[in-house]
């Protein structure tokens, strides 16, 4: 189990302290929302975001998402940024027959690659995926902005997706991470780690409430504790 915090719904202004404080609190990785205006209508960061987070924070993962249309040109400029993991969204790429060869170059410059899910793509297309991408990630809200609230049939898709990557991950032991992003909090992450959910992220519900080490710390009890 691991919680992304998406630094989206971080202060701008105070975004290193905040970023510190999650990791005091035991974070190891951080989700950074990349929008282009077109693919959603939302801007937000680039490159040199993950620059200063890789200069400052060595050692913590930046994991970038990326909401934008040009994929071909976005992969490389994110890798040599200092990302530790990107993901692109299925409906962005104009061959999926292509993604597979991202991930040898993600893997070939020591990152790993994820493929997003728009809530209504079916998550069956992963079956050709699986073997190749390191991570899926199932939108459980419609991408742009934070603060939505989770579709109700989040739960279904992620269990289909599971289904879908443990059956074709190419060889035993070989483990597809299940994401989850849109509208996460203490109650939802349940309801999505029981459907099979391994990644966790949240914007609004880790950084729009004024104690981001009490929250951390919260969504970290309601994962871990026994039923
Ligand atoms: O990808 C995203 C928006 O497109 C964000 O990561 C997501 O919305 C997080 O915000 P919140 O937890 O407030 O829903």
């Amino acid at each position: 189990m691991l919680i992304a915090p998406s630094i989206l719904n971080a202060d701008n202004m105070f975004l290193g302290e905040q970023i510190q404080e999650a990791v005091d609190a035991g974070i190891t990785r951080f989700h950074i929302d990349v929008m282009d205006g077109h693919f959603v209508s939302n801007l937000s960061y680039g490159p040199q975001l993950v620059k200063d987070f890789k200069r400052h924070f060595p050692n913590v993962q930046a994991e970038v998402h990326l909401m934008g249309d040009k994929v071909n040109e976005m992969v490389p400029v994110f890798a040599d940024a200092g990302a530790d993991l990107i993901e692109f969204h299925y409906e962005a790429v104009e061959n999926p027959n292509q993604i597979g060869s991202w991930a040898d170059y993600l893997h070939r410059h020591g990152s790993r690659m994820g493929v997003a899910l728009n809530p209504s793509t079916d998550v069956k297309v992963l079956t050709k995926l699986a073997a190749k991408i390191d991570q899926a990630l199932i939108m459980t809200v419609f991408p742009g902005f934070g603060g939505q609230k989770f579709l109700p049939d989040s739960a279904e898709r992620i269990r289909a997706a599971k289904e879908v990557v443990d059956a074709h991950a190419s060889r035993p032991g070989r483990r597809v991470m299940i994401e989850v992003d849109g509208g996460i909090n203490a109650e939802t992450a349940k309801i999505a780690q029981a459907a099979g959910a391994d990644v966790f992220v949240a914007g609004s519900y880790i950084f729009g409430k004024g104690d981001i080490a009490g929250q951390v710390k919260e969504l970290t009890a309601a994962l871990t504790e026994e039923e």
